[in-house]
């Protein structure tokens, strides 16, 4: 929706990996171990972030490597959606496509990322917008605000 209003191309990082290996994502933690993913994250976020002109969306843990955080700073803007966790818990409990979250206790899961990754987003992000209870067409009529109110870098 964003890259539309933009004009831009819109690209998933996960989308793109998933397209270059032939399988998805919870195929790839069970064969190549959560490391093996975190690799092939850094390597196509790194080639990502070298283009102009494109929205980019990562997975939630691409913030946890320093390299990738370098990459998404130096390539443009960094807009952090800001969602509680009960809000997660939420939106979260009928997907079954998120392999962290295969646990007798998801809650817990999210809350212990969210403590380690919550200061990450902080530390990158150029604009940070709250989601919860707050449909996608306003949270991007507020990231396109927000970009526009930005100096120049
Ligand atoms: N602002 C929002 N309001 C309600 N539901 C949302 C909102 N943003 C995302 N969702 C829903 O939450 C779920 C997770 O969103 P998703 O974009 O896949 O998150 P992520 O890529 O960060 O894991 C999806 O079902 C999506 O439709
Ligand atoms: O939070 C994480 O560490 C992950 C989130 C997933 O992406 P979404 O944030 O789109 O679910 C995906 O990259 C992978 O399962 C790891």
């Amino acid at each position: 929706m964003l890259a539309k209003e933009l004009r831009l191309p819109f690209k998933d990082s996960d989308k793109e990996i998933e397209q270059r290996t032939g399988a998805d994502i919870p195929w790839i933690f069970d064969v190549e171990g959560e490391q093996g993913f975190r690799d092939r994250e850094q390597a196509m976020i790194e080639e990502l972030c070298e283009h102009d002109g494109v929205v980019l969306a990562t997975g939630g843990g691409a913030v946890l490597r320093p390299a990738n955080r370098q990459a998404l700073r130096c390539g443009g803007r960094v807009v952090y959606l800001h969602t509680s966790v009960e809000q997660q818990i939420e939106r979260t409990s009928r997907d079954r496509n998120r392999p962290l979250l295969r646990s007798a206790d998801p809650g817990k899961v999210l809350r212990d990322l969210m403590a380690i990754r919550d200061p990450l987003y902080r530390e990158i992000a150029d604009i940070i917008i709250e989601t919860d209870e707050r449909p996608p067409r306003l949270v991007v009529q507020e990231i396109l605000a927000r970009l526009q109110a930005l100096p120049p870098r």
